[in-house]
């Protein structure tokens, strides 16, 4: 069994303290120097991605330092626990179990006679086969219509991640023909969210998914009896027109009103949950199932890659420990996940909710104090919007941001356009590459107000391109790099206890149930 302790108490990691500010980046990535660093520091991941982090501060005295950590906090030796049915989840006291609904990486797991990943697989099947059926017109409208559309209602996990899959797949589904059914996404309880979705479909051609682990969340309930109230105005029976992803312990998994239910587990958590029946569902009736076979393999190809002892060959191990490196060491307070791939636009939104929730924590597995920072601060936006927005302060601003950048040498559509000698995603890809180089060696002027000092570090994961088996790749990279880190800063990343407070005192608002400055904050909102 691996032992777990708190950073601070770690040998390895007092020495990786002393090599704060080794490397300067601005001269290791200047001239021939630079080129070299640039051919050499780069691992493999699946799906023929690479993690290259040249412009990254460490060098080889940093990165064997960074393997003895990750040696003395046993960070292999506790994945290896988290796949094989550890209970890992020490909050809730849970295993942790995402890996399992891709791969089966090490022993089986068995719950009450029960195979996990069998009873994973089995729910991975069930929505394939209604997402078939629903595609052949075996299930239809109550008028025997085929449906166009599909709409999830869900929120936080149950949102995030599978809307950032589909957006990222849909101009590639469209360019592959397995393009089957547009879809919408339901998450906020803003009524102006439910509206302006179902002002935007053709009700009676529309499929909802209520997506909820626990089937008891304030949101999705709310939007779930705002679309059924739609429904039913427009002379529709809402129980033809919905399924549900719940646990099977759940209130939803009792009601009968639904077409079908595909059920989750609660060694699943919300933000790992894309590649089970979360993300099975929408994305199985809008691409296809072999679509969604896809990322699961990109996933499980990546997960393989984790297992690896040898920093320099496990990519997410590697990202996690740099980011370490750039938390602990260096004190750099958020980290911006920059894809050059219009596609990735919510990616950076699901990345923060899996690394903020998992690793926003200042107690340790224990719940005992940490005495060190844990998980920063995650943004971004695509390239290069995020040009034209925030990298100002990326450039020039007092804090140092460690830079996540993505890109892929091929569009998804291949639409595109020369102009002055170079197409679009040949711009594209001029500016990834200019950035990291503008961020690492700066540029020397007199005058301070146009001198960029550089010394900014960045790593980029470079493909051919976007497609299902890279993007599953992608998603495994960084669940298992937030893992890692989790594991080396001895934290639960797997809880979210962060999140209950602000639910109970809403609920005494709407309760009327307040004083104080609840009460007057209740009256200045008119509640
Ligand atoms: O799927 P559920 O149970 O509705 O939960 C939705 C989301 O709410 C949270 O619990 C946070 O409030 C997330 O962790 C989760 O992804």
């Amino acid at each position: 069994m691996a032992t777990w302790k708190n950073l601070d108490t770690l040998a390895s990691y007092s020495k990786l303290n002393g090599l704060k500010d080794h490397v300067n980046i601005a001269e290791a990535m200047s001239g021939e120097q630079g080129a070299e660093r640039v051919k050499k520091y780069s691992v493999p991941m699946a799906a023929g991605l690479a993690y290259n982090y040249a412009a990254k501060e460490v060098d080889e005295t940093v990165l064997d330092a960074l393997s003895k950590l990750a040696d003395e906090a046993e960070l292999i030796e506790k994945f290896q626990e988290l796949y094989n049915g550890a209970v890992i989840n020490t909050g809730e006291k849970r295993m942790v179990l995402h890996h399992l609904a891709r791969t089966q990486l090490g022993e089986p797991v068995v719950v009450d006679g029960v195979d996990k990943r069998e009873f994973y697989v089995a729910q991975q099947k069930k929505a394939a086969d209604f997402a078939n059926k629903v595609h052949a017109g075996e299930i239809t409208n109550e008028a025997g219509e085929k449906f166009t559309t599909v709409v999830q209602i869900g929120i936080g996990g149950s949102d995030l991640g599978p809307r950032a899959l589909y957006i990222a797949l849909e101009n590639w589904a469209k360019a592959n023909n397995t393009f089957k059914m547009e879809a919408k996404f339901i998450s906020n309880v803003d009524p102006d969210d439910a509206a302006a979705v179902l002002a935007s479909v053709d009700l009676a051609h529309s499929l909802f998914i209520v997506v909820s682990k626990s089937g008891t969340t304030l949101e999705t309930l709310t939007n779930e009896a705002f679309v059924k109230d739609a429904l039913t105005k427009a002379g529709l029976n809402p129980s033809r027109h919905m399924l549900a992803v719940t646990s099977e312990t759940s209130p939803l998994a009792k009601s009968d009103e639904y077409l079908t239910a595909i059920f989750m587990d609660d060694y699943i958590g919300g933000r790992y949950s894309s590649v089970s029946g979360v993300g099975g569902a929408i994305l199985s009736l809008a691409f296809g199932p072999e679509v969604f076979a896809d990322i699961l393999d990109g996933a499980a190809e990546e997960d393989k890659l984790a297992t690896n002892k040898n920093i320099l060959e496990n990519p997410d191990m590697l990202d996690a420990l740099i980011g370490v490196y750039e938390r602990n060491v260096q004190g750099y307070p958020s980290t911006a996940v920059l894809p050059y791939s219009q596609a990735l636009s919510r990616f950076p939104a699901h990345l923060q909710q899996c690394d903020m929730e998992s690793n926003g924590k200042s107690v340790n597995r224990f719940g005992e104090p940490v005495d060190y920072v844990t998980g920063p601060v995650i943004f971004g936006e695509p390239g290069t919007n995020g040009q034209h927005s925030f990298y100002q302060l990326l450039h020039q601003g007092t804090n140092i941001v460690p830079l996540q950048f993505i890109g892929f040498k091929k569009s998804q559509l291949g639409v595109d356009v020369d102009i002055e000698n170079s197409t679009s995603q040949q711009k594209l890809c001029a500016n990834v590459a200019a950035q990291i180089v503008a961020f690492a060696c700066g540029k020397e002027d007199e005058n301070l107000n146009k001198n960029f000092k550089g010394g900014r570090p960045s790593s980029i994961i470079v493909g051919e391109e976007l497609t299902p088996k890279s993007l599953g790749a992608l998603l495994a990279h960084f669940e298992n790099k937030i893992m890692f880190q989790g594991f080396v800063w001895n934290l639960n990343s797997f809880d979210q206890e962060g999140v209950q407070l602000g639910k109970v005192l809403a609920k005494r608002v709407l309760a009327h149930d307040t004083d104080g400055a609840l009460k007057v904050y209740s009256d200045l909102l008119d509640i």
